[in-house]
């Protein structure tokens, strides 16, 4: 039986950190502000920006949430953008993914000032990441590391399999599992013999999108099993993309969905809006 890697109880550790850096910034006149901007009332997406919401109170992180209507125009999003990266009092911006048909997602997201991407999404960051320079990690992938890390499992010389090559996910985790040390293969929907791959990784990273899809057979005996998937099972019940009660019979260590790496991004945004307000206060 695997242990258990605990995504809620090392997220509130992180965000005990935070709190406690962003306590000793308020006493130097700083308040680090993150602006979140919903567009729609795509019911998954609330709950993200409820948690977002909670967890800047928790840290001290004066949230700003912009709900606007489904019907909002490319103008008005852009025009709202726009008043963000201009003021000052704002050190990250969130724009909720994914945005209405009628918006033009690729042209609002590279709108956002790189010095305010706390979603670490833009070339910018991702460019920092793949150049090993310093730059906004992406939240998802980030909190992947900070969970094995904390968990004290090393990523040096590991077979690392990342399932899934997304902008937002596959692809930042494996620059960040390679700049970590690990011998990184990243796998995708049109990987051959998909099972003979995952069964190599001493460290296993399901970012699919498709419910309980890995399975026992496709795990080696004792790996590190992360999961980022956030599905609906056939009862409408979350669950992620790894077949959790087989698969945790076979692993060392396994995440559970929900409490593994979802809450961890959380945290890691948080991280990344004070780390916003740090290096505005050093320029
Ligand atoms: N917990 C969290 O904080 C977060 C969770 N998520 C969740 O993570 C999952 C992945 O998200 P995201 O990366 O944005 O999703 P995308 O749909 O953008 O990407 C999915 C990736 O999986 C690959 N894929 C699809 N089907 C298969 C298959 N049968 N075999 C192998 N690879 C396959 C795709 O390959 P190809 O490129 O060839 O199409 C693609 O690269 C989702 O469930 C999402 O909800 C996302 C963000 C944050
Ligand atoms: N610009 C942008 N940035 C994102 O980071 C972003 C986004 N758009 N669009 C959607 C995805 C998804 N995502 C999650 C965040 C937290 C949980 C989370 O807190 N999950 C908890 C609770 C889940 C629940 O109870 O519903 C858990 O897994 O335990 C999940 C998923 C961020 N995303």
């Amino acid at each position: 039986m695997a242990v258990l890697i605990d995504g809620k109880v090392i997220s509130t550790k992180i965000k005990e950190e935070l709190k406690q850096e962003v306590t000793e910034m308020k006493a130097q006149g700083i308040t680090p502000c993150l602006a979140v901007i919903l567009v729609g009332d795509d019911s998954a997406s609330a709950i993200y920006v409820r948690n977002k919401k909670r967890a800047c109170e928790y840290v001290g992180i004066e949230s700003r949430s912009y709900e606007l209507p489904e019907d909002t125009t490319q103008e008005e999003l852009e025009k709202l953008v726009t008043s963000l990266n201009e003021d000052e009092n704002v050190d990250g911006i969130l724009v909720q993914l994914p945005l209405p048909g009628q918006i033009d997602e690729e042209k609002i997201t590279t709108m956002i000032s790189p010095k305010k991407d706390v979603d670490g999404f833009l070339a910018d960051s991702i460019g920092a990441l793949c150049l090993g320079t310093e730059g906004f990690r992406s939240c998802t992938p980030a909190g992947v590391i900070e969970l094995i890390r904390r968990s004290g499992y090393s990523i040096e010389g590991k077979e690392c399999v990342v399932v899934g090559r997304s902008n937002h996910v596959g692809k930042p985790m494996a620059l960040l599992l390679l700049q970590e040390n690990g011998t990184v293969t990243i796998a995708h929907s049109r990987t051959k013999n998909l099972g003979e791959i995952t069964r190599r990784a001493d460290i296993l990273v399901a970012a699919v999108g498709k419910a309980k899809i890995i399975k026992a057979c496709d795990v080696k005996e004792g790996a590190i099993v992360i999961d980022v998937g956030m599905n609906r099972d056939e009862n409408g019940k979350l669950c992620g993309d790894v077949d959790f009660e087989q698969v945790k019979e076979k692993a060392e260590a396994i995440t559970p969905v929900p409490g593994g790496v979802g809450p961890m991004t959380i945290a890691m945004l948080m991280n990344n809006c004070v780390e916003a307000a740090r290096k505005k206060r050093r320029e």
